[in-house]
């Protein structure tokens, strides 16, 4: 369940009493995601997502996010800009929380994508990276591979509680991830979505109709992107079963549109293998930290060991 705020139908009205959006009809919470609360909004013109924004996302880094979500839907990719109110301001305060009313974009997320909804998935990623070339902004990632050690460290032996034995074998992938990790110089860097998992893509039939959720964004190797989405997008949720097929498709839709560089090929085992650390040690985190009664589901941190494990039996992603 992602509704931490509860906002109530007068104070929703008359927030939206601020914005050309007509007024409201019906609002109801969504209980998908779990970083932020989301609300459906029904006006008298059309339907919105309200976000607000919970203590995970920096209220500091929501220009970023919005300069970025404006900039991809004014060269026509299908993402969600904020609205903007009479005055132009896209980034509100509404219950004590930041705030933004939000395009929405119709659409589902797939729990078992096939291998031609992953090769589209991968093609809209490949087309969002083109349409950021001439986006100026940074945001460092603050989930990045230097975060890593620091967040492992504060783990500490508790990963143990989640299976015995992992500190040590965590700790010995995370010594080879991060000697193998490529030079900043090495290949291409650029603004990212870093958390491209198959439920912030919104898809009817093999269409791609959404890219949610941008609030990891930040500035990073272009090629770990698709390795993120790879090591999401090609297993099922425990991370037992590898499906080379949508593997293949998701890169292969990717590189039709961006292709792969010699260095980002011949590093995209290693940049996976990273992004399971990084899902690892996120959710080992949230694990050992959220009281068991929480509202929020915990996401298995163990699914993204079996990923590692496959990826270090692997020599490369291409087959
Ligand atoms: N712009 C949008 N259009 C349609 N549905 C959306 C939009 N943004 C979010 N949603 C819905 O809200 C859910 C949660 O959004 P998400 O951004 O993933 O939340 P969180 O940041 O809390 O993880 C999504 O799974 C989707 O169902
Ligand atoms: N995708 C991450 C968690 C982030 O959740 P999201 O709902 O904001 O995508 C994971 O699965 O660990």
């Amino acid at each position: 369940m992602a509704v931490y705020t509860q906002v109530s139908a007068e104070a929703l009205g008359d927030f939206l009493t601020r914005f050309d959006v007509g007024e409201l009809v019906s609002f109801k919470g969504i209980a998908e995601g779990v970083e932020n609360s989301n609300y459906l909004v029904e006006t008298t013109r059309d339907r919105f997502i309200l976000t607000l924004y919970e203590k995970r996302v920096a209220a500091a880094d929501l220009p970023f996010f919005m300069a970025l979500l404006d900039h991809l839907a004014e060269r026509g990719q299908p993402v969600p800009p904020a609205i903007a109110d009479r005055e132009g301001r896209e980034i509100h305060e509404l219950c004590g929380r930041p705030a933004c009313l939000i395009r929405f974009l119709p659409g589902v997320s797939l729990s078992e994508p096939t291998a031609e909804q992953a090769r589209a998935a991968g093609t809209a990623m490949g087309k969002m990276h083109a349409a950021l070339t001439d986006f100026d902004l940074a945001r460092e990632n603050t989930m990045g591979v230097e975060h890593w050690q620091p967040l492992f460290d504060k783990c500490g032996k508790s990963l143990n509680e989640i299976s015995q034995g992992l500190y040590d074998d965590l700790g010995f992938q995370l010594d080879e991830v991060l000697s193998a990790w490529p030079a900043e110089t090495q290949m291409p860097r650029s603004v990212i979505h870093a958390d491209l998992f198959p439920d912030n893509v919104l898809m009817l039939g093999d269409d791609v109709t959404g890219l949610i959720d941008f609030y990891f964004a930040c500035t990073d190797f272009r090629a770990y992107d698709i390795a993120v989405m790879h090591s999401a997008w090609s297993f099922d949720n425990e991370g037992r079963r590898f499906d080379r097929e949508i593997g293949n498709a998701l890169l292969d839709g990717y590189q039709k549109i961006v292709p792969f560089e010699a260095a980002e090929r011949a590093a995209l085992v290693d940049l996976a293998r990273g992004a399971c650390i990084r899902f690892l040690l996120s959710r080992a985190w949230d694990w050992l930290n959220t009281p068991a009664d929480a509202m929020v589901t915990r996401k298995d941190p163990m699914a993204y060991w079996r990923r590692l494990e496959t990826y270090d039996a692997m020599d490369g992603l291409f087959a």
